[in-house]
Parts: C-alpha cells; sequence; structure tokens
C-alpha cells in the first residue's frame, strides 16, 4: 500500500523537519512492502533520513533558466528529489494549467527518470452527470500521458472531496477505480478526505493500492495513525 501526504501551502521548513523526524522513528516498524511519499511545499526540500520518499508537488520542465518564481531540475537535484506531483486539480483549476502543459511537464520529467504521481479527477457537475460522463473527463486527462511508463503512479482524485470532509462512497471508488483499471497497470491511489475515520474502508477497497492525503497528512500523528491503521 502507498501512502502518500501532500502537505500544499502547508508546515515550513523547521516544522516539516520535526514532522518527519518523529515519522521516521514511527517508520522503523513500517510494513515492509508499504510505501510512503511527503509532499512538502518546496522551502522545505531537503535530504531527509527516514524510510520515505521526498517529492516536489510541482517544478518547471526545464533543468535551469529565466522562469521567474519556479524551481526546476537544478535545484531538485541538490536535494535528490527524483520524485514529482503532475496535475492535481488545485494545479489545474487554482493555477490555470491546462492538459497540454500537464503532459509537457509529464513527458519532461519523465525524459529525466522522475517516479511520477500523475493526478486525475472530475468536478461534482461532472460527477451528477452520471459514470460515463466522470470517465470521459477522467481519460481525457490522459491526453499526452504515457500510461505504460514504469514509474508511473496514478492519483483518482474526486475534486468535489478534496477538502471538504466527505469523501466518494465505497461504491464510488470502487466502480470508478475499476473502470480506471482497464486503462492501465499501473499503482491507483484514491484522495479526497482521506482520514484515519475512514482510511481502513478506503484502503480495503479492491482497486486501491493506496491513497494521497491532504488535511489529514499535516498532522504526523495522524497521518502514522493511518499508515498503521
Ligand atoms: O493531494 C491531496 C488531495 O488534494 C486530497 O486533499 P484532502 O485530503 O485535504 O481532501
Amino acid at each position: 500500500m502507498i501512502f502518500a501526504a501532500n502537505f500544499k501551502m502547508n508546515h515550513t521548513r523547521a516544522t516539516t523537519k520535526a514532522y518527519l523526524d518523529v515519522l521516521a522513528q514511527k517508520l522503523v516498524s513500517k510494513c515492509s512492502e508499504d510505501r510512503v511519499f511527503i509532499f512538502p511545499p518546496a522551502t522545505a526540500l531537503d535530504r531527509y533520513e527516514g524510510d520515505f520518499t521526498i517529492g516536489v508537488q510541482n517544478a518547471y520542465m526545464a533543468e535551469s533558466g529565466a522562469y521567474t518564481g519556479e524551481i526546476g531540475l537544478e535545484q531538485l537535484e541538490e536535494f535528490g528529489i527524483k520524485t514529482i506531483l503532475i496535475g492535481h486539480s488545485e494545479r489545474r483549476d487554482v493555477l490555470g494549467e491546462d492538459q497540454a502543459l500537464v503532459a509537457e511537464k509529464f513527458a519532461y520529467f519523465k525524459a529525466q527518470g522522475f517516479e511520477i504521481v500523475y493526478c486525475i479527477g472530475e468536478a461534482l457537475e461532472v460527477r451528477e452527470k452520471g459514470d460515463e460522463a466522470v470517465m470521459a473527463h477522467l481519460l481525457s486527462q490522459f491526453e499526452g500521458i504515457d500510461l505504460s511508463y514504469e514509474k508511473l503512479i496514478i492519483a483518482y482524485e474526486p475534486i468535489w472531496a478534496i477538502g471538504t470532509g466527505r469523501s466518494a462512497t465505497t461504491e464510488e471508488i470502487s466502480s470508478t477505480h475499476a473502470s480506471l483499471k482497464e486503462h492501465f497497470d499501473r499503482p491507483l491511489l484514491y484522495g479526497g478526505s482521506v482520514k484515519p475515520e475512514n482510511i481502513k474502508e478506503i484502503t480495503a477497497i479492491d482497486g486501491v493500492d493506496g491513497v494521497l492525503v491532504g488535511s489529514a497528512s499535516l498532522d504526523v500523528e495522524r497521518f502514522s495513525e493511518m499508515i498503521f491503521a
């Protein structure tokens, strides 16, 4: 099982270090088959000791250059970062990344051999149109994406479940994951209001290979509770 924490724009360099010091101790007794990813804010990127992988939430598709405000390969290499989130709904809807840009980022970091957690998800108005509309939308988010890439992990995150405290139902997760898995043979995570109270139910669903957690990952005790649930 994969447990991924996306801090988004939360935590500082100091609080991330304190968090990871505690997490590293807890993960000494982690199940060997499980993997833990932490995506902290860019200011907290560093080399840390512990049985987890540090990933970057976003980066520009270049080694370095005149890209004000961005970080690229040169900055990631300083800390040995080789894992990246791409296509998160907040990058798409809040920061305005269209499918063409998301696919360009994917191609660049794939070429650099990065492990990529690629995010897809539909808005409530799409969900309300039914399963066919949901799948049509989700599959459109694979345009330009190599689904056979061996370092690809996919995260299905219904936008209407992100940060709302209301996750998708077991049936919604099960049916959507089953339909998605007809299109690729890669690990598929669920994200959207995952928390200690629902982690067991969600990770027990066939077709769920792990979770991508936002809000409930910000506290190391709650995130650890999910890993050891
Ligand atoms: O990347 C994480 C997802 O956006 C889920 O966030 P959430 O757990 O706060 O709903």
